[in-house]
C-alpha cells in the first residue's frame, strides 16, 4: 500500500502505471509536453460544471446519458465528414430515447481526444514477424512497420490540434443552427434514409415537426426557446496518456482547483483502474467528471475503494460507472456491484457499455461485435437495476455515423463474410450509422418501461 501523498498534476509519476508508451527519447517528450503545457486548454471549467449539474439529474433519475463516438479516433480519417455523421447519429439517437422516454438525454462523445488505446498485448506477430502492438495516434501508427510501430512524441502535438479542430467543428454543430429541431429530417444520412430505421426516423421526425408547428400555432414562441434551436454536446475520452493529461492540466478559481484541459470528461479504462495505480492518482485530483469502467472482475470491495478514492466528498455528477460486463455475464456480475454501492449510500451515474465484453474475432479474422448480444447486455443492465432498485443512468458505445461494417447482424444483417467491404476501424468494431438508430429504437422501449418502475420504486419507497 503506497501512503496517499498531496496531489498534484505529475503525483501520478510516483505510482506503478500500466499501458504508457516507452519512448525512445526522454528529451523529445519532454518537449512534447513543454509545448503542450503552453497552449490554451481545450474545454473550461464552466463547462465541466455544467455537464456535472446535468449528470447529478442522470443519478437522481431525471435524465439519461448518450455517450458514443469511435473506438479510437484516427489522424488519417480526420476531417468534417466523420465527426458530421457521428455528430448527428448521437444526435438522432438522443432525439429518439427523448421522445419515447419523456426523458432529456445528456450528450457526451467519444470524441476530439479518444487517441489513446489500453491493449491486452504489448506486441503483436503477423506473418513470423513480431513488433509493438498499435496503441492509438496519440502514441504510434497502425501500419505494420517497424517505424510506424515507434512512439513518436511529436503525435502528442497533432492529437491536440486535431482535437482542437474537431471541438471547434462540434461547438459549431451544436450551437450553430444544425442542431436546431426545426432541422431534424436533414439529420438522416443518405444512405440510412430508406432502410427501415431511416423510414422509422422520418415518421418521428414529422411528429416532431408536427408538435413544433401545433405549438407555434398556439402562440408558443420557438423563437425564444434555446433548447430548440441548440444542443449542449460534451466531450470525452480514456485518461491514459497521463503525459498528454498532465500537460493540459490546469488550475482554475471557478473550477475549486485543478481540472483537466483536454475533456469534459475522462474515464479511467479497465486495464488502469489499479486504486494504487497512476490512473486513478491522476484522476482523483482533477474536477471533470471521471467514468471507471468495470469488468466482470470488478468486485465490490474494488469498488467502493475506488469511490473513496475518486469521489471522497460525495459531489453529485462527478462519477460515472460504466458496466462492460459482457451479455453472459451481467446477469451475475452487476447485481452485487449495484448493492454494494446502494448499500453504501453512493448515487454514481450507473452506465452500461454493451461493447467491450462482447468482442469475439469472426471466422473471417475480424475483431467483431454482435447486434444481438449488444442488446442483450442492455436489456441484463436494465433488468439488474429493476432487481436492486438502482436507477439504469446512460448507455456508451463505440459507434459512427459512418457505413462502416464492423459489427455483424442487426437489419442489415451483416455476417461475417460482409465484414470486409468496409472495416475501417484501427482497433475495435462500432456500430455503424444505421445499427445505432436500430439499437436506439428498441432501447427507447426498455427506457420507457424503466423509467416507469423506476418512478414507481422511487414513489413507493419515499
Ligand atoms: O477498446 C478497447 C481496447 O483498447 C481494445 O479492446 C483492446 O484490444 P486488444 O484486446 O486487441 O488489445
Ligand atoms: C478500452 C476501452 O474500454 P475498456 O477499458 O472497458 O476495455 C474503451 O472504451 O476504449
Amino acid at each position: 500500500m503506497v501512503a496517499m501523498q498531496e496531489w498534484s498534476p505529475s503525483s501520478w509519476r510516483g505510482r506503478p502505471a500500466l499501458q504508457l508508451p516507452a519512448y525512445p527519447e526522454a528529451h523529445a517528450l519532454a518537449h512534447a509536453e513543454r509545448r503542450l503545457a503552453a497552449l490554451p486548454p481545450l474545454i473550461f471549467p464552466g463547462e465541466i460544471a455544467q455537464l456535472r449539474e446535468r449528470l447529478a439529474a442522470v443519478a437522481r433519475g431525471e435524465a439519461f446519458l448518450l455517450q458514443g463516438g469511435d473506438c479510437a479516433e484516427s489522424f488519417d480519417e480526420f476531417g468534417q465528414a466523420p465527426v458530421e455523421s457521428t455528430f448527428r447519429v448521437i444526435l438522432q439517437m438522443a432525439v429518439i430515447l427523448t421522445y419515447a422516454a419523456a426523458c432529456p438525454v445528456v450528450k457526451v462523445g467519444r470524441i476530439a481526444g479518444q487517441f489513446a488505446k489500453p491493449r491486452s498485448s504489448e506486441q503483436e506477430t503477423v506473418d513470423g514477424v513480431t513488433l509493438p502492438s498499435y496503441r492509438g495516434d496519440i502514441i504510434n501508427a497502425s501500419a505494420f512497420t517497424a517505424e510506424a510501430r515507434c512512439p513518436d512524441p511529436a503525435r502528442l502535438l497533432t492529437a491536440y490540434s486535431h482535437s482542437a479542430a474537431t471541438l471547434n467543428l462540434l461547438r459549431a454543430l451544436a450551437q450553430g443552427g444544425f442542431a436546431d429541431l426545426h432541422e431534424v429530417h436533414r439529420w438522416t444520412a443518405d444512405f440510412v434514409r430508406s432502410s427501415p430505421q431511416g423510414e422509422r426516423f422520418e415518421e418521428l421526425a414529422d411528429r416532431i415537426t408536427q408538435s413544433l408547428a401545433f405549438m407555434e400555432a398556439c402562440g408558443f414562441d420557438a423563437a425564444r426557446a434555446p433548447q430548440l434551436h441548440a444542443v449542449e454536446f460534451y466531450t470525452s475520452h480514456e485518461a491514459l496518456h497521463l503525459h498528454y493529461e498532465e500537460s493540459l492540466t490546469r488550475l482554475s478559481e471557478r473550477a475549486g482547483g485543478w481540472y483537466g484541459g483536454s475533456a469534459h470528461m475522462l474515464w479511467l479504462g479497465e486495464r488502469t483502474r489499479q486504486v494504487e495505480g497512476a490512473h486513478v492518482e491522476y484522476l482523483r485530483g482533477i474536477r471533470n467528471v471521471v467514468g471507471v469502467k468495470l469488468g466482470p472482475a470488478a468486485d465490490p470491495d474494488d469498488v467502493l475503494r475506488l469511490l473513496d478514492r475518486l469521489d471522497p466528498r460525495q459531489e453529485p455528477g462527478r462519477l460515472v460507472l460504466i458496466a462492460r460486463m459482457g451479455s453472459d455475464k451481467v446477469a451475475a456480475r452487476l447485481p452485487p456491484l449495484l448493492r454494494a454501492v446502494r448499500r453504501a449510500g453512493r448515487t454514481p451515474v450507473w452506465c452500461c457499455d454493451p461493447m467491450h465484453g462482447n468482442t469475439v474475432t469472426s471466422s473471417s479474422g475480424y475483431k467483431t461485435r454482435d447486434f444481438e448480444r449488444i442488446l442483450q447486455e442492455v436489456r441484463g443492465f436494465f433488468a439488474a437495476h429493476v432487481q436492486e432498485g438502482t436507477c439504469p443512468g446512460g448507455l456508451h458505445f463505440e459507434m459512427t455515423g459512418e457505413d462502416v461494417t464492423e459489427c455483424r447482424g442487426g437489419a442489415q444483417a451483416l455476417t461475417d463474410e460482409g465484414l470486409s467491404s468496409r472495416y475501417r476501424s484501427a482497433c475495435d468494431p462500432r456500430l455503424n450509422g444505421s445499427q445505432s438508430l436500430e439499437l436506439a429504437f428498441l432501447i427507447a422501449d426498455v427506457l420507457k418501461d424503466a423509467r416507469r418502475s423506476h418512478g414507481s420504486a422511487g414513489s413507493a419507497s419515499s
